[in-house]
């Protein structure tokens, strides 16, 4: 992995929105879109809030998240809630959301209708991975009852996810989607998760999910 230390997250946020800006607009200047897959959870929102007011072509950007909670957009957990009050907003407004949420008792039930719009934004240009203490990302996790099929080259593009460590099912990419990214960032924040991430190196994917990534990706990395 290629690890970058900021001196404060501040910078971090700042610094990392310029970088998948920058990639996004060479993206946009060589294909007519451009495609960037990203992370909820708490730690992404500063760098939604400053992508949102970047001036690009949005309009030719598709935005698919990682991974989503099975919940509707009303819950405190929806990451598209999140992506649509924080990144698809301002100038990015414009872009498209690409959904990874439909309203089906289950996420099993929602994958036939979620899947060929976000088969057809792929391959990525860009990833913007998160990571957990217990090395999950997406919703890959450790102990997942789908994880050995989510990390296999025979994978489909998205999964319904089960795992003790998550508290509501979930979809996701798979690894085999995310990585067709050209450039792939892990972003942390926080002593725990720098050490995680330095055991996650000598352990296999499935036991730390956040391996499969780690060779080929960019780890940006503040106290
Ligand atoms: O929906 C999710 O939970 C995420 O996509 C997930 O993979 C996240 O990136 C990690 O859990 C880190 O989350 P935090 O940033 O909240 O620590």
């Amino acid at each position: 992995m290629n690890f970058i230390e900021y001196s404060d997250r501040e910078i971090l946020m700042l610094e990392l929105a310029d970088v998948i800006a920058g990639q996004l607009r060479s993206a946009l200047a060589q294909s007519d879109r451009a495609s960037m897959s990203v992370p909820g959870g708490t730690t992404p929102g500063p760098i939604f809030d400053t992508l949102s007011g970047v001036h690009l072509d949005w309009d030719r950007v598709d935005v698919i998240l990682n991974d989503e909670r099975w919940v509707p957009e009303t819950s405190d957990r929806s990451n598209t809630a999140l992506l649509k009050r924080r990144l698809i907003t301002g100038a990015a407004s414009a872009a498209t959301l690409v959904p990874l949420y439909t309203d089906t008792p289950t996420p099993e039930e929602g994958l036939d209708s979620l899947m060929p719009a976000i088969d057809a934004a792929l391959p990525l240009d860009v990833l913007v991975l998160g990571m957990g203490l217990d090395m999950h990302t997406a919703s890959l996790f450790p102990g997942a009852d789908q994880l050995e099929l989510g990390l296999s080259d025979a994978a489909p593009t998205l999964l319904a996810m089960r795992a003790p460590g998550a508290p509501e099912p979930r979809i996701t990419l798979s690894a085999k989607a995310l990585k067709t990214a050209v450039s792939t960032h892990i972003l942390i924040t926080g002593d725990e998760k720098r050490s995680v991430v330095e055991k996650a190196q000598h352990l296999s994917p499935d036991e730390a999910p956040i391996a499969a990534f780690l060779r080929h990706a960019d780890v940006h990395w503040a106290p």
